[in-house]
């Protein structure tokens, strides 16, 4: 499939009181045509700054882009000057936010702002735009879409805004949308509706999509492939089934474990091993993967010091009988007696 980005080899730091922080440290991937591609990892771990950096949104200073390509349509956005990148900014690459209003004009009709970018990037009439930012809320299904047109963003309830976003994101058909936690401020049944439309969006305008997000359910749902960061690196890289099913990286691991469980009631019924550490929990009286979920302890105690802990251990365990999970029995290493 045809590449439409590469990242390669990109660092990225700030300059702090404190010292240098390192947020990225030779993140490398790419985005083919039409795919969703997820990238996930802990708070901190330095995705929404890749992002930016993609965007050429980082304030500089303090940040800097100390070491890398980003490469698009045959150009390095590492090295186009402020005047460059806003042609390709919101016309090629969009982007979407978690608060609609960090990037909605408070002060502007939705329609304007919909309209403003069609008359600069595509050239259209205002009449032809007019038409267009209609159309576009119609598509993203805002109610009434003639009269909304008009009003400002405060006027529209939380999930319309995020809908507005992704109608002005998307209404210059741009090559890539990137969505920084695009659903996280909203009710869970609105969530699933934005990524439905979202999906639907991309298969319609073969858009390309990088998802930030914590949700590991979204992106099981919406994913192609999946980049897992930590701390400020790629440790791994996978489509949806490899990163869920076969992750390979004990980190990966420990993020999958991570998922919520279905049962939550078992959670709460995990009691601290006696002699251990405080934050190390047994697995619960009676649970059919005890055996193997002590070996799943100790290896992670072994091999992921920082994400440690036996709730979460548990978790890995109990995740093979969530409905998602593979038919498949867990890597050797995992299984009680198997290989190291
Ligand atoms: N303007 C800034 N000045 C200094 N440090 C920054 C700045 N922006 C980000 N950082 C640091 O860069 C690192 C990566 O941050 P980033 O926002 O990319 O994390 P993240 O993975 O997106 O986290 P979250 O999921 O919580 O949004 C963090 O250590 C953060 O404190």
């Amino acid at each position: 499939m045809e590449k439409v980005l590469e990242v390669r080899d990109l660092h990225v730091s700030f300059d702090t009181y404190n010292g240098e922080v390192k947020a990225v440290r030779g993140v490398s991937f790419d985005l083919k045509k039409g795919e969703t591609l997820a990238i996930v990892g802990e708070s901190g771990c330095g995705k929404s700054v890749t992002s930016q950096t993609i965007m050429r949104l980082i304030p500089n200073p303090p940040g800097r882009i100390k070491q890398g390509e980003i490469l698009f349509d045959g150009k390095d956005l590492t090295k186009l000057s402020e005047r460059e990148m806003e042609k390709i900014r919101g016309a090629e690459i969009a982007m979407i936010f978690q608060d609609p209003m960090t990037s909605l004009n408070p002060t502007m009709t939705v329609g304007r702002q919909i309209t403003e970018g069609l008359m600069k990037h595509q050239k259209m009439s205002k009449e032809e735009a007019k038409k267009k930012a209609v159309e576009m809320l119609r598509l993203v299904g805002i109610p009434s879409p003639e009269s909304r047109v008009n009003q400002y963003p405060h006027q529209f309830s939380g999930g319309m805004r995020q809908r507005a976003m992704i109608a002005i994101a998307l209404s210059c058909a741009p090559k890539i949308l990137i969505a920084d936690e695009p659903t996280t401020a909203l009710d869970v049944t609105i969530q699933a509706q934005i990524m439905e439309l979202m999906k639907e969006l991309q298969e319609k305008l073969n858009t390309s999509i990088i998802l930030i997000t914590h949700d590991l359910g979204v992106v099981a749902d919406v994913a192609d492939r999946v980049v897992v960061m930590y701390a400020g690196k790629v440790v791994e890289t996978g489509t949806v089934e490899e990163i869920f099913y076969r992750p390979r990286h004990p980190y990966t691991w420990g993020l999958m474990a991570s998922m919520p469980r279905l049962d939550q009631k078992k959670e709460q019924e995990l009691l601290p091993i006696p002699g251990s550490p405080p934050n190390l929990i047994a697995p619960p009286k009676g649970c059919p993967f005890a055996a193997r979920c002590k070996h799943v302890m100790k290896i992670c105690q072994e091999r992921m010091p920082d994400v440690t802990n036996i709730s979460s251990n548990h978790q890995v365990s109990c995740w093979l009988e969530h409905p998602m999970a593979p038919k498949v029995e867990p890597p050797a290493q995992l299984v009680e007696g198997g290989a190291k």
